[in-house]
């Protein structure tokens, strides 16, 4: 099977110019078949403030009322997905920017209301990989937003951690998929705040024993959940990197 690289990349990565960029110089360097899913709660969250929308998060999930489904529609869909896609172009790379409703990429259904009302949160029921198959054929890039559809006609908001599991599973049908988390560290970290307390390999055991230990907690748990549910489900190598490492595929690989 051919290779196909997944880079998702986070919110703080993104909403940086100079990261941003490098990300970028390091994403058009990858050769044969690649996606870019990109995040951006950072940037939704700085500018619903702006519009004084206030935001709440639980267990790292957005809490998305109707004004905030609009904010990130805008922000995902709109400024950050845009700007990655005029950023490759720039670069020679041939990309296309698409949300989950865009060719029925990725369907959800709203996540139904337990103790807490996500409001317009999707959980992903399906991807359909057909047309995206063909792009990449095509050597066309697909820059994936966080945004899925009902298939209704309402749009959802899903973690883009999540959506590049879900895509990373989906293809490895049809490819060898290596999915790399990009964000701002260099891995999942022994001590958060130092660089090269980096854990070079994760396994299911460790990840539970560090999670009881407070050492991996926040935004890292669904991350790894993530990473851990699509290396069980077929994808070939899920690695936890930076922008600066990720060439040499330095970082946390899970096992
Ligand atoms: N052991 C750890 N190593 C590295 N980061 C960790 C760890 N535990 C918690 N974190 C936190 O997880 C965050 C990454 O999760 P998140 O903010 O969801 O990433 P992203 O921006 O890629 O969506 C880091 O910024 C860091 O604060
Ligand atoms: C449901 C949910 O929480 N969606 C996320 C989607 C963006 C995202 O995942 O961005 P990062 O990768 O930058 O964290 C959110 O709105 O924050």
């Amino acid at each position: 099977m051919d290779r196909l690289t997944i880079i998702k990349v986070g919110g703080k990565v993104v909403e940086n110019p100079d990261s941003l960029n490098a990300l970028l110089d390091q994403f058009t360097r990858i050769s044969g078949n690649k996606i870019l899913v990109h995040g951006g709660g950072r940037t939704a969250t700085d500018i619903a403030a702006k519009l004084g929308i206030e935001t709440e998060m639980v267990d790292g999930r957005r809490i998305t009322g109707k004004e905030m489904l609009d904010v990130v529609t805008m922000v995902y869909g709109g400024l950050v997905n845009k700007k990655i896609v005029a950023g490759l172009q720039a670069r020679g790379c041939n990309a296309i920017g698409l949300t989950g409703a865009d060719l029925n990429l990725i369907s959800a259904r709203k996540r139904p209301v337990a103790e807490i009302d996500y409001g317009f949160v999707g959980d992903v029921i399906d991807v359909n990989s057909r047309e995206l198959r063909m792009m990449i054929n095509e050597n066309v890039v697909p820059v994936v937003a966080p945004l899925t559809h009902d298939e209704k006609g309402q749009l959802l908001n899903t973690n883009a951690d999540t959506i590049a599991a879900e895509l990373a599973t989906e293809l490895s049908d049809y490819f060898s998929v290596y999915l790399f988390y990009c964000f701002e560290k260099t891995g999942v970290l022994l001590d958060p705040e130092d660089n090269s307390s980096v854990i070079h390999e994760l396994d299911m055991q460790l990840f539970l024993q560090y999670q009881n230990e407070g050492v991996i907690h926040a935004g890292m748990i669904p991350k790894l959940d993530n990473g851990f549910r699509a290396k069980r489900n077929g994808v070939k190598e899920v690695l936890i990197t930076n922008p600066e490492n990720m060439a040499d595929g330095r970082g946390t690989r899970l096992i």
